[in-house]
């Protein structure tokens, strides 16, 4: 009997990818920031602090505080396509689109804000897509992270009645092909730069120093994400985490400490990467290229280069053709 996708009535089902990041705020204005923030960090994976203790502290400190100083930071990296962050992800899913080809629908979604997953779930489903990748775009494993997107996705899928069958996109931190695209990445900016740099820094988001403890690979995928890099590249990195929040104890050493310091061990050149994240961000465009930089020239440096993320470079959309590819086996053909 011919099976019914193959009946010529019956349109055949159809594969989609939805490449998930962060999320950003709607805009750079303290109201949109506070709408983000209040969704973003009351996420019991983000903040493992009793509601009960945390809300209040969020509520009454927090978001009374910190949407404005955000909004300030957003709106020196803020274009006219928007939110970088949301601009460069939408980019990547348009690159990805291309490179796949028709056999597969790609789109993106946001785990906070827009586009919201159960949003672009529903979609995909609706344009006849009955097995879609969920690829939360993290090379490293973090649950406040890849745990959160995927928990959104099978909430939303928890309200289907006909649901798709979902696959997830593993941590991808030790890949071959996204180290060599790193090295690519970072070779191709060092060589447009007059001098080498004395130092190279390697920097992650930071996370609370208690989930390495409490059994969340994050610590340890950053670290071989930086010795692969560093082999690849025949040169040593120096690791750092970015992005402190709160007053307990981050993983160390943190970026802004580690830059300050390096002019006083006769580091005068250092360039900067941020292999954790897929896409350029409020957090590497300000935090780095922008603070990073004051910071590092104020202790007594000399010059200092921000080195791109993958972003929707020809390196990083082959590399997610390739890694996005494999997890589609046996759902396309010659993936
Ligand atoms: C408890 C607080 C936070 C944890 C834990 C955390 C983990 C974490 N975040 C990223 C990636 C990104 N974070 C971004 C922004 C951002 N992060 C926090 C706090 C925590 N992050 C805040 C409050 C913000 C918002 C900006 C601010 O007010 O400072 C972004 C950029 C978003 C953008 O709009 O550009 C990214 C990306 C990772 C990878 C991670 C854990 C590994
Ligand atoms: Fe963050
Ligand atoms: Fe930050």
């Amino acid at each position: 009997m011919t099976p019914p996708s193959d009946h010529p009535n019956i349109p055949r089902p159809r594969v989609g990818v939805l490449l998930v990041n962060l999320g950003t705020p709607d805009a750079a204005e303290p109201a949109a920031v506070r709408r983000y923030l209040a969704e973003f960090l009351s996420d019991r994976r983000v903040v493992e602090i009793p509601q009960i203790v945390w809300q209040p502290i969020l509520r009454g400190v927090i978001l009374r505080t910190r949407p404005k100083k955000s909004a300030h930071a957003y709106k020196q990296v803020w274009s006219e396509a928007g939110s970088p962050l949301a601009a460069i992800t939408r980019a990547q899913a348009q690159a990805l689109q291309g490179a796949f080809g028709p056999d597969v629908i790609v789109d993106h979604a946001m785990r906070y804000g827009n586009p919201a997953i159960g949003e672009r779930l529903a979609a995909l489903k609706a344009e006849g897509c009955e097995r879609i990748l969920l690829a939360p775009l993290y090379p490293q494993y973090c649950a406040a992270t890849t745990a959160t997107a995927n928990d959104a996705a099978f909430l939303a899928l928890a309200g289907m009645r006909w649901q798709p069958a979902l696959r997830t996109l593993p941590p991808y931190h030790d890949d071959p092909a996204y180290i060599a695209a790193l090295a690519a990445s970072v070779q191709k900016s060092l060589s447009t730069l007059e001098q080498a740099p004395d130092a190279i820094l390697a920097s992650f988001h930071g996370m609370p120093a208690r989930t390495l403890a409490l059994g969340d690979p994050y610590h340890c995928h950053c670290q071989k994400t930086a010795r692969l890099l560093s082999e690849a590249l025949g040169r040593e990195l120096i690791v750092t985490f970015q992005s402190r929040f709160g007053r307990a104890k981050w993983l160390e050493p943190a970026t802004d400490t580690v830059l300050a310091g390096l002019p006083a061990r006769g580091v005068r050149r250092v360039a900067i990467v941020a292999p954790g994240f897929a896409a350029d961000c409020l957090e590497t465009l300000e935090e780095l290229a922008i603070r990073g930089r004051e910071t590092f020239l104020a202790a007594g440096g000399e010059r200092f280069d921000y080195l791109p993320c993958l972003n929707d470079g020809e390196a990083g959309i082959a590399m997610l053709r390739t890694i996005l590819g494999r997890e589609l086996e046996g759902w396309i053909g010659a993936a």
